[in-house]
């Protein structure tokens, strides 16, 4: 499963996002560190059903009425201050908590109710922009440190005569989510002594910053968007690539008015109807939520996860079905799984993903939308329907 972290300064609402993405129930707190213990849960992504372009919707769970929800590992982990990587704060080991994740979702304060450390401040005391970078600078000096520790082991397997260098480093790096091709870009990228004694501190760091940024991109979640005085987001926006405007607080309280029956909400709609009996109080709450969804065209909380996904990462959706047939003259109305792919992935990929032994007996695919047989080089697009033929079925 694909696998999203939230990290941030402390007091930032990492948390509540974390609660309001998964509906678990963790603790909250206007005060730093509230989190300890990382917390790990199921959140979704959320994408058009194939079941859209048929007469009837599909009849899965995850699908409501033609909004596909995707499972994706959501981790929120301790707030992270400047120096974290040499033990400020929490200090570095919940660093470690980040290197399973596939994409960071930096979760700042955009209100600017909290300070550096994540203290509750008067709104609009601290300047969001200044927590933007300093996640980046702690994942690269905390990636550094690793690799650092690493190095004595690499310049004593230097010394073999069969010494690769990517070969080595993809060992050293794997453990933090890098590939072959990430390393051997990243390699190809920069500039180092081919012998390994000659690496300076600036070749390791400069390593760490191209391998963090290939493994670990960032979203920027603009939180607390519901109390941000008028101008932060958009030096938010100014300052960093991708940023998504956000309040997690109000996504929570949305999901527990649906839950409850007051509202009818689907995760990532751009806004809600009141269906039940609520109090003058109630609705005052539901329209400060409504107007920062007017204002960003949602909560931001399912938007940060389908950015991340589906644009940093440039994923897409696939769904392998049993009986292509079924599919295509509407017998079958349910498609139970969807898979999460790089994009460019083919038929052959998405058999591994099934299964290794899906994968190794794959003997071709089928389009289930046209009922044709594709070829084994397409590169799969978001939405596809497909049965595979493998002699292991
Ligand atoms: N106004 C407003 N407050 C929010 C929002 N999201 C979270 N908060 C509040 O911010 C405070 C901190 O929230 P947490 O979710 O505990 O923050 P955290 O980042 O997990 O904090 P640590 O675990 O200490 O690192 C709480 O008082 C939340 O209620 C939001 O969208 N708007
Ligand atoms: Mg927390």
């Amino acid at each position: 499963m694909l696998s999203i972290a939230l990290a941030g300064k402390p007091n930032a609402g990492k948390s509540t996002f974390y609660k309001a993405a998964t509906m678990a129930d963790v603790d909250v707190g206007n005060y730093p560190f509230t989190t300890i213990d990382a917390n790990r849960g199921v959140s979704h992504v959320r994408t058009d059903c194939p079941c859209l372009d048929r007469e009837e919707r599909c009849g899965d769970d995850n699908c409501r009425d033609g909004k596909r929800y995707v499972p994706v590992e959501l981790i929120d982990v301790a707030g992270l201050v400047p120096g974290a990587h040499e033990g400020r704060g929490l200090g570095n080991q919940f660093l470690d908590e980040l290197s399973t994740a596939d994409v960071i979702l930096n979760v700042v304060d955009a209100s600017g109710g909290t300070d550096a450390e994540g203290e509750p401040v008067e709104v609009g005391e601290h300047d969001p922009v200044e927590d933007v970078h300093f996640v980046e600078e702690e994942m690269d000096l905390w990636l550094a440190s690793i690799v650092e520790r690493n190095w004595e082991s690499i310049e004593r397997q230097s010394r073999s005569p069969d010494f690769k260098l990517d070969e080595s480093l993809v060992d050293m790096l794997a453990g933090v989510g890098a590939s072959e091709l990430d390393v051997a870009r990243t390699l190809r990228d920069l500039e180092y002594p081919e012998d390994p004694i000659a690496w300076t501190d600036e070749h390791r760091e400069a390593l760490a910053t191209e391998i963090r940024q290939r493994t670990k991109p960032l979203v920027v979640v603009a939180n607390k968007a519901d109390i941000a005085p008028e101008g932060n987001i958009e030096a938010l926006q100014e300052a960093a690539d991708v940023v998504v405007p956000a309040t997690a607080d109000g996504e929570l309280a949305l999901r527990n008015a649906a839950q409850a029956g007051v509202i009818d909400y689907d995760p990532g709609d751009p806004d809600f109807d009141i269906v039940g009996d609520v109090s003058d109080q109630q609705r005052e709450g539901l329209n400060r939520i409504r107007g920062v969804m007017d204002d960003w065209g949602g909560t931001g909380v399912q938007g940060a996860l389908d950015t991340a996904v589906y644009d940093l990462l440039d994923h897409l959706t696939a769904y392998p079905v049993q009986n292509e047939t079924h599919w295509t003259d509407g017998q079958e109305n349910v498609l139970p799984d969807a898979f999460l792919l790089r994009q460019g992935a083919t038929p052959k990929d998405l058999a591994y993903a099934v299964h290794s032994d899906i994968g190794d007996g794959y003997i071709h695919a089928v389009d289930a939308r046209e009922n044709r047989r594709i070829s084994d080089e397409t590169e799969l697009e978001e939405g596809a329907v497909i049965k595979i033929v493998s002699d292991a079925n």
